[in-house]
């Protein structure tokens, strides 16, 4: 709808008189802020002047104490003031810029007056007139704005609902202080203004998309409710995006309890946590903490194995098919990822209760000092009933008790004697101590030498044990990989009845498989969760209860048990897991496959599922061409931006990479800065960046790869996932290269990087994920015709 003149000089002077009354508290927030900065440096540099120490008896003691406590917490009460004080400079700096990007004009039920609302990046309220200039976009009633079109509305306030009229939706693109844009929009958020923010060229970093978030998204932003939030999305759909405002959400409206702190992030690689991580700063918010699953994994199992890293594992199953053990290792990796392996992992620690639990001896300077067999005997001789974690307290104290008998059995043996000789001065001294002061009140003269003679017997036993203690109180005496090595070998025992079925034919190859790594001290990727998981069951789950809300992205890279782990590992929070199965390109089972039997994690009451179908990434003609390659295409939508048709290019071996160049130039004389050339694996990428890095200035992008580059890069597909670029042009995309099923998604994947143009090399007949294509959806060119 067309907004009047007389219009856009209105709101011009209103963005001037906002941007005025910022300027005036930015002035006297520098103000108030130089002067709380100062007050820190004050109280530092005088701390101990305020504070009078006095150490000569206990109540002096108490009373220095209590002097530093209080003085403490004045450092820290002003050092909270500066850094709100900076962080709302923060905000003003940008709401000065850029104050407001919409308004509603709200007339609520039962009143007379209309009220106009500007949303921006945060609030802003004049302090004269106590009134609102510009409402926060997380603010209940800013929900209007991306919810309903002009007309009958409602909202939820923390009150109850509240119903009305909203009379007009303006947007605005502002920047720095006057206003290029402005249209009234009667559907959602006006396709205008999502046009011309899609449009852009992509960045180094995501950008945030509070003036566009979409009325599905917002769904996802506010959702407050659920317990698991699954949010099944199609590529470009706006996901990451989604969760990235939602943590920005949730920070607001649980502001005071809630901090970035107890946020995490699961994302797949932390190259994408560099890509993400201007996103919540820029909406004035601190970061969470991000991670990877595999981050988690090494942490805890390196002590014991080297783990494979999943890129390692994908680069084996696109890479080794001719290798003896293929097919078990593949059939290996989709059946531990099922929930039937995770039923037997079960089966297997309860049946632990009755037999089969394996331990480590004991030894000390060579000699077994409690056996395998006094170990087993003591642990089967608990109640049936006695559960894990309780007897596993009870072996711990019981052997901590051995090490004591230990202690007084060994304390007069020749080599401790040696090794008294051997002690500090200091040693000696403490041990005198303890006498004098054991006999202080005593009548009696005792055998002051022999005391000693024992304490410091004692003290070398004591000292020698130290490891050996270590490694008890860590229930390092349980053998871990011998109990897992035998759940592999006996897995027909564990398996229920119903769950045989699913233990594929040639459990044996795929277990040896596992035996060997295990032998080298590695464990593949397949094997790493249902290990920890095992170990967790047996020696009891290491917890973080000050997590409140889990977030999981390119949750189609997990399985049904990792969800599962990360809930118990974090059993206070709320997760939501966002991914895409069309781009699930490892080969095991993806727990969101069977989404709705995650209903279970947490129980149904408790779960939501919200799907995201429109995408916005690329152009319309890319989204055409991409979405028949799945088997969902009815549900991908793609937004109206227009663009040219992906073209497919048939070259010859010899002319393939001359073509290559020729196409990266031309996109770059089109003006795009980021181009990616999008290779199967990594081994393919290497040999392709090598081959073009004299002739265009590129970036070679490996599983190490921790930051986000802009410009040319050569990337294998699976690591741009969750990434995008103006252009990508994909390195080989013929039938020879893509040929399994298996390969379908990682071929997706790669296409679905585009924004605005996508070129397809292929040096032999296209592939069938391109050739089963429309054939208006793409352009066919041959080499031959166009070269240029
Ligand atoms: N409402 C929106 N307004 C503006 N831009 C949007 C909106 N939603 C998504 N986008 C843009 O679309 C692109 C894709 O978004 P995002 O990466 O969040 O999608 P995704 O679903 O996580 O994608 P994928 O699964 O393919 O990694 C980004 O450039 C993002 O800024």
């Amino acid at each position: 709808m067309a907004v009047s003149e007389q219009d856009w000089r209105d709101e011009q002077t209103y963005v001037d008189h906002v941007r005025e009354r910022i300027a005036e508290r930015m002035d006297a927030m520098e103000v108030k802020a130089g002067s709380t900065k100062e007050d820190v440096v004050e109280i530092r540099r005088n701390f101990w002047d305020e504070v009078s120490v006095n150490l000569t008896n206990p109540d002096d003691i108490a009373e220095t104490h209590f002097a530093i406590r209080q003085q403490a917490e004045v450092l820290a009460d002003k050092e909270r003031q500066y850094s709100t004080a900076a962080k709302v400079a923060k905000t003003l700096a940008r709401l000065v810029e850029n104050p407001f990007f919409g308004r509603v004009d709200f007339r609520e039920d039962g009143e007379s007056e209309t009220d106009t609302v500007y949303i921006g990046l945060g609030s802003f309220r004049d302090e004269d007139t106590d009134e609102f200039l510009i409402y926060d976009w997380r603010a209940p009633i800013s929900s209007l704005y991306y919810d309903h079109s002009p007309g009958r509305v409602s909202f939820q306030a923390p009150g109850g609902e509240i119903t009305g009229e909203m009379e007009v939706k303006r947007q605005y693109v502002i920047r720095q202080g006057r206003i290029e844009l402005m249209f009234d929009a009667n559907v959602t958020i006006g396709d205008e203004l999502l046009m011309e923010a899609l449009g852009r060229h992509s960045d180094t970093q995501m950008r945030s998309i509070v003036a566009t978030i979409q009325q599905e998204q917002n769904a996802v932003i506010r959702n407050d409710h659920s317990r698991m939030l699954i949010v099944q999305g199609a590529a470009g759909s706006g996901k990451t995006s989604a969760a990235l405002q939602r943590v920005a959400y949730l920070l607001y409206k649980h502001r005071g309890t809630l901090t970035a702190r107890q946020m995490v992030l699961f994302s797949p690689n932390t190259m994408f946590n560099s890509y993400v991580a201007s996103v919540l700063p820029e909406l004035g918010e601190e970061n969470l903490e991000q991670t990877t699953f595999q981050e988690y994994l090494e942490r805890r199992l390196k002590r014991h194995f080297q783990v494979e890293d999943p890129f390692d594992q994908l680069e084996f199953v696109l890479t080794e098919e001719n290798a003896t053990h293929y097919r078990a290792r593949v059939e290996g990796i989709r059946y531990k990822s099922s929930y039937a392996f995770t039923r037997v992992i079960r089966a297997y620690c309860e049946s632990l209760l009755n037999r089969g639990m394996r331990f480590r001896p004991i030894s000390f300077r060579g000699k077994v000092i409690v056996s395998r067999e006094q170990m087993r005997e003591h642990f089967y001789s608990y109640e049936p009933n006695f559960r894990m974690n309780h007897r596993m307290e009870s072996m711990r104290k019981w052997l901590l008790e051995q090490l004591v008998a230990l202690e007084d059995a060994e304390k007069d043996a020749d080599w401790v004697e040696d090794e008294v000789e051997l002690l500090d001065p200091d040693d000696y001294r403490k041990a005198h101590q303890r006498v004098s002061r054991m006999n202080a009140h005593r009548d009696e003269v005792f055998n002051e030498h022999g005391q000693e003679r024992e304490i410091l017997g004692r003290m070398v036993v004591h000292r020698k044990l130290a490891k050996i203690r270590k490694r008890v109180q860590k229930l390092q005496f349980i053998d871990i990989p011998g109990l897992y090595r035998t759940m592999l070998e006996h897995i027909e025992e564990y398996a229920a009845v119903d769950d045989r079925e699913a233990l594929p034919d040639n459990w044996t190859d795929i277990a040896r498989y596992t035996l060997e790594a295990m032998e080298q001290k590695q464990l593949p990727y397949e094997d790493a969760t249902p290990y920890l998981y095992m170990m967790e069951l047996v020696l009891g789950m290491s917890v973080n209860t000050s997590i409140q809300h889990v977030f999981i992205d390119e949750a189609q890279d997990y399985s049904r048990l990792q969800i599962e782990f990360i809930r118990h590992l974090f059993p206070r929070a709320r997760m939501t897991i966002l991914g895409d199965l069309n781009q699930s390109v490892y080969v095991h089972e993806p727990a969101l496959a069977r989404a709705h039997d995650l209903g279970d994690v947490y129980g149904e009451e408790h779960t939501e599922f919200i799907r995201l179908s429109r995408s916005y990434r690329s152009t319309f003609e890319i989204v055409e061409f991409t979405r028949r390659m799945t088997a969902s295409d009815g549900e991908i939508v793609p937004f109206e931006r227009h663009g040219e048709r992906p073209r497919v290019i048939r070259t010859t071996d010899a002319e393939h990479n001359r073509r290559l160049v020729n196409e990266v130039r031309s996109l770059q004389d089109q003006g795009y800065s980021s181009i990616a050339v999008i290779c199967k694996t990594a081994a393919e990428s290497e040999k392709v960046y090598a081959a073009v890095k004299d002739d265009i200035e590129s970036s070679l992008i490996s599983k190490e790869t921790t930051r986000f580059i802009h410009g040319i890069v050569v990337i294998p597909a699976y690591l741009a996932k969750g990434v995008e670029f103006d252009a990508v042009v994909v390195y080989d995309g013929s039938r020879t290269v893509y040929a399994h099923e298996h390969e379908r998604q990682l071929f997706y994947t790669a296409c679905t990087r585009a924004m605005h143009e996508l070129v397809i090399l292929s040096a032999d007949e296209p592939s069938h994920f391109i050739a089963d294509q429309p054939k208006d959806t793409y352009v066919l060119e041959h080499e031959s015709e166009t070269t240029c």
